[in-house]
């Protein structure tokens, strides 16, 4: 008899969207599938991962209790259900873990909680020690508290997120069908499953699935919630929500268990469920720059050039001489993005002068590419005087100087294909890797950057 090693211990965040959760007419919690979810999360816990949930269903929940039969379209009604399901969620999967012996807790965030670096850590704190208690986090956007301009506007971005900030290793977004196809599988049988996504700007895949009549999301939001997650080290896989099992099977698949005598894998001989991976960045974007990248809303553009864009791919700072326009109103401190341009804009882009044109600043979205994100020393309107002099000059226009930066480099956060420090990326923000992002302990999670 050959004694079986346990998995190495993984990190899995699991996001079920609310059409997984009750059904779509009488808005019933489909208890089948939430009873497999609670198997299946709590026999990956006994083999010693640790799994967050990220679940919707509460504005769903909440039509059900209240008897209403459709969604309301005024927003303080969605908040109102959202308040009433939500407790009611969080009973009926506390009552299911409930028979397994399994404690789970409630985090609730808004995009606006993590917008500010010391709460974001404290989310992040908060959940590496419900994780090390032994406890499985159950996360939902806090509905009640987000109006539209602060939302994540979907959970499968909120799960993006909520995965690097916990270093997921695998980030599982259930579905309704069991992976990305090349084609329409309903309308063309012969279309052909994609099995592993190693870059996902060359992805050829029918994403045109749109979310359920109570859901928000769909295909596309899965794709933006990969891009996320993949970029700060998580591997992310679309399988079936119908089939839970499915997520222990491909853990399984990708990492078998090792005979702890020869060491030998024992690979199993039936082949995966089918899914989709997306492999993950073997140089991760996290922490805090991460943070600047999606953790802040940004608050307008500021236009560089190829200069600027190459010297800040080197790890210098954003200086004034690089910045060739400023488009909307932000003030020092705020976060903007940052996009290259080929040439001199044709006017300023800023709404505090000159001769700002909507056509301008189209042509120049249209032209550039976003490269990144930064947390600017001067205001939209201090930049928009500013742009294109030396340092040296800007205490002559402004009759001060805060800094000779515009945004110091440890406040610059590029995209992956923009930065120098991750090689070998192709154009795009795709990322080509190998397998396998190093185990983290828990204390790298509990960091005060
Ligand atoms: N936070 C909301 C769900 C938002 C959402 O993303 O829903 P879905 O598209 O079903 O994953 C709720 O709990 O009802």
């Amino acid at each position: 008899m050959c004694h079986v090693a346990s998995l190495g211990r993984k990190r899995l965040t699991v996001v079920i969207g609310t059409s997984s959760i009750v059904d779509e007419i009488t808005h019933e919690p489909i208890l089948s599938i939430l009873s497999l979810i609670v198997e299946t999360a709590v026999r990956l816990r006994r083999d010693g991962h640790r799994v967050v949930i990220v679940s919707s269903g509460a504005i769903g929940v909440g039509l059900q209790r209240m008897n209403i039969p459709k969604r309301p379209k005024h927003l303080a009604q969605v908040q109102a259900l959202a308040a009433i399901g939500q407790s009611r969620l969080m009973s009926i999967w506390d009552s299911l873990f409930a028979h397994m012996n399994q404690p789970v807790a409630q985090i609730l965030i808004t995009r606006n909680d993590i917008a500010d670096r010391s709460q974001y850590l404290n989310a992040q704190n908060t959940l590496a020690e419900v994780l090390s208690l032994g406890v499985i986090p159950i996360v939902n956007e806090n509905d009640t508290l987000a109006v539209s301009e602060i939302k994540f506007g979907d959970n499968d971005t909120l799960s993006a997120i909520a995965s690097a900030m916990v270093h997921a290793d695998y980030l599982f977004l259930m579905t309704d069908v069991d992976c990305l196809y090349d084609r329409n599988p309903r309308k063309f049988p012969d279309a052909k499953p994609i099995p592993v996504v190693d870059d996902i700007d060359a992805l050829h895949a029918d994403v045109s699935s749109a979310g359920s009549a109570l859901g928000t999301g769909g295909m596309a939001t899965k794709i933006v919630a990969a891009r996320l997650a993949t970029a700060a080290g998580t591997s992310t896989i679309i399988t079936k929500s119908s089939k839970p099992g499915n997520i222990a099977a491909v853990i399984r698949h990708l990492h078998p268990p090792v005979d702890a005598d020869t060491g030998a894998a024992h690979e199993s001989s039936s082949p995966p469920p089918l899914h989709t991976r997306f492999v993950a960045s073997t140089t991760p974007i996290r922490n805090r720059a991460f943070w600047i990248l999606h953790g802040l809303a940004p608050h307008g553009t500021i236009y560089v050039d190829r200069g600027a864009s190459q010297a800040l791919a080197n790890k210098a700072g954003l200086l004034p001489v690089g910045v060739v326009g400023v488009e909307g109103t932000f003030a020092q401190q705020e976060a903007v993005r940052l996009v290259v341009v080929d040439k001199q804009p044709l006017g300023s882009l800023s709404p505090t002068g000159d001769s700002t044109s909507a056509s301008a600043v189209l042509q120049l979205v249209q032209r550039g590419e976003e490269i990144g994100r930064a947390v600017v020393n001067y205001s939209s309107a201090e930049i928009s005087r500013i742009k294109g002099l030396r340092s040296s000059e800007v205490r002559s226009v402004l009759g001060y100087a805060d800094s000779e930066y515009v945004a110091f480099r440890e406040n610059v956060s590029l995209h992956a294909a923009a930065d120098k420090s991750h090689p070998g990326t192709p154009s795009g923000f795709g990322t080509p890797n190998k397998e396998g992002t190093p185990e983290n302990s828990l204390a790298d999670l509990r960091i005060g950057q």
